[in-house]
């Protein structure tokens, strides 16, 4: 049997802009349902959503019958977390909290088997079709896909030397807690705040690393593309439901 391609990794790596919708629902039942929307990658996120593994196993099963790759947060940088995410078949991480090229090193290091890394060994994991693929110790890190988080002023000033360690496939600026750092808490539209987010697009587009970024405004998600954004999740499944739901009683209720 053959080790899953990872379109994502793939589109990124030939330039393609990726179209997502972050995933805070926990549901598999969701994720089979956005699966089918037409995007291109869906983050399933547990570092803000009570979503725990088996869960999460779940919702990567539904999500494979559609057209979007599972992208998994973790809670943190942590490389028990990662290894079971990536045990359960995940081919893409988010990284949160990324502060420096050390913490980078340690991220990548997580998703790689040795020598290249840590990842402990299983050869029955549900990436490996549980054995059925050949080799697949050997050819699995080529498939994963890593895209760290930087989110604080600290870690934007430092962006270059993260961005530039080796298995690092994109960053992804994450707008609320970049405003919270640079003294705007709630208010990503901060001009200071947007100045930056235009700035971390620009330096990571000059050293040929995909930038990737989450917003529910549209307007913002194609400013954000414009200036060269390349994974962006323009919505999420929470908002969704509930901004329709809100609009749906009060069409009815007021
Ligand atoms: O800083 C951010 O923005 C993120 O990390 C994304 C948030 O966690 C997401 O839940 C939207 O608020």
């Amino acid at each position: 049997m053959e080790l899953d391609r990872n379109r994502f990794k793939a589109a990124l790596a030939a330039g393609h802009t990726q179209i997502g919708l972050w995933s805070s629902l926990c549901s598999n039942i969701v994720a089979e349902i956005i699966g089918d929307s037409g995007f291109d990658w869906i983050l399933f996120d547990t570092e803000h959503s009570p979503n725990e593994l088996p869960d999460l196993l779940a919702q990567l099963q539904a999500a494979a019958r559609g057209t979007a790759t599972g992208i998994v947060r973790p809670a943190w940088n942590d490389p028990v977390l990662i290894k079971r995410i990536l045990d359960i078949g995940a081919q893409a991480l988010l990284i949160p909290f990324v502060q420096n090229a050390e913490e980078a090193r340690r991220a990548v290091a997580a998703c790689r088997y040795p020598p290249a890394g840590i990842r402990g060994i299983t050869t029955s994991g549900r990436g490996s079709h549980y054995g059925r693929v050949a080799d697949y110790l050997k050819k699995a890190d080529a498939e994963i896909c890593v895209l760290l988080q930087v989110e604080t002023g600290e870690a934007l000033a430092r962006i270059e030397d993260i961005a530039g360690v080796d298995g690092v496939d994109g960053v992804f600026i994450g707008p609320s807690d970049l405003s919270a750092s640079m003294g705007h808490i709630g208010n990503p539209a901060h001009p200071e705040v947007q100045a930056a987010i235009q700035d971390a697009v620009r330096r990571l587009t000059a050293i040929g690393k995909p930038a990737g970024i989450l917003t529910s405004i549209e307007a913002e998600a194609r400013r954000y593309i414009e200036w060269g954004y390349r994974f962006v999740a323009v919505g999420s499944d929470l908002g969704l439901l509930a901004r329709n739901a809100d609009a749906l009683a009060r069409s009815y209720k007021s």
